[in-house]
């Protein structure tokens, strides 16, 4: 009977349209194999894979230690402005396409230093794309500069008055392997961004302990935390991450790219949800990890058993925890209200 006909919208309907924000995405980590080949040819690097299913048959990874040996290989190949240019247009087309409203970057200087590349070609290049995809697209963004931990702290600060200097930059983050590379390490370099005004983010609870993601509070004195999903072997910590309203930016396809979790319907991420922790769904290294934002939420969603209106919640829950204006937050979460009202959504 028509009356009875269910016109509620699809769970990947429902995501694939949803206007998003994404918080946790590694611009390395958005090269895809046809653009890893094209810029190592153009720029006469030297990688040990001939094609595109020989670059994608590398993506199998033990943990993370494995994956960024893969990826930092990958990011050896932009040496350029242009590079940087062309990488992130690449990844904030396909955010249109899945509607990602608001975009957050990490970016890696310090291995594209090491490799001889300026700080002004890669700066210049991210945010030349970031700013064209605002003006063309309405998409808004923020760019993070991350240390990577498993190197020296020495001379963060040097390198974060360096790219203050040329602009642009929202906020300071830590990434890179975690293991025995605890956040204290990096006090100094987090106490200057703070006096700088910038926001600050880092790594922690991924493969870590609990106890780094104490540290990246107490220490650092963050305001995200990425990943954290190892947070509930603490209870403790878990009533200071709900009471301070700390969000965290969970990866469920790098989680379990990375051995994390042994697949998706054994994700913690609907525990965490229960536990009244402030959740956001991201994809992190989406051309490394078999998916984009949409491919993650609609996958995790339907491993999870949740529901459209979680994914109502998980996106106000990014767009809360996002380094915009509030006048963009009040629009974006006008668009999620109007959306979430929207009758042929049946919510
Ligand atoms: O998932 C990650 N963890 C730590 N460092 C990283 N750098 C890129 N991706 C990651
Ligand atoms: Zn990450």
């Amino acid at each position: 009977m028509e009356s009875m006909t269910n016109t509620a919208a699809t769970l990947p309907d429902f995501v694939q349209s949803l206007p998003k924000v994404e918080l946790h995405l590694h611009i390395e980590g958005t090269l895809e194999p046809e653009m890893l080949l094209t810029l190592a040819r153009r720029n006469g690097v030297h990688i040990p894979y001939r094609t595109i299913d020989a670059a994608r048959a590398a993506y199998q990874f033990a943990d993370l230690q494995s994956f960024l040996q893969v990826y930092y290989l990958g990011g050896s190949v932009l040496r350029k402005e242009r590079d940087f240019y062309e990488l992130t247009q690449a990844y904030l087309a396909r955010c249109k396409v899945q509607r990602i409203r608001h975009a957050e970057l990490f970016f890696d200087p310090q291995t594209h230093l090491a490799n001889g590349v300026a700080l002004e070609a890669v700066i210049g290049g991210i945010h030349a794309a970031l700013r064209d995809a605002e003006r063309d697209w309405d998409i808004s963004s923020a760019l993070i500069l991350c240390f990577e931990r498993d190197r020296d702290p020495e001379p963060a600060v040097a390198l974060l008055e360096r790219a203050c200097r040329l602009g642009g930059i929202v906020g300071i983050g830590l990434d890179s392997a975690e293991l025995g590379h605890p956040p204290g390490r990096f006090q100094e370099v987090f106490a200057v961004a703070g006096s700088l005004g910038l926001h600050r983010v880092a790594h922690a609870g991924e493969e870590g302990p609990p106890a780094y993601i104490w540290q990246a509070l107490d220490v650092l004195g963050v305001e995200r935390i990425d990943h954290g999903v190892r947070c509930l072997e603490d209870p403790v910590l878990v009533h200071r991450l709900v009471d301070d309203r700390v969000p965290l930016t969970v990866c469920p396809f790098s989680n379990v790219a990375l051995k994390v979790f042994d697949q998706l319907s054994t994700h913690n991420l609907a525990r965490l949800l229960k536990a009244g922790l402030w959740v956001t769904i991201n994809s992190d290294d989406p051309a490394y990890f078999g998916g984009y934002l949409n491919e993650n939420m609609i996958d995790t969603l339907s491993c999870l058993n949740l529901t459209a209106r979680d994914a109502l919640i998980l996106e106000r829950n990014a767009v809360t925890a996002a380094f915009c204006s509030d006048q963009r937050k009040q629009s974006l979460l006008k668009e999620l209200d109007e959306y979430g009202a929207s009758p042929q959504n049946g919510l």
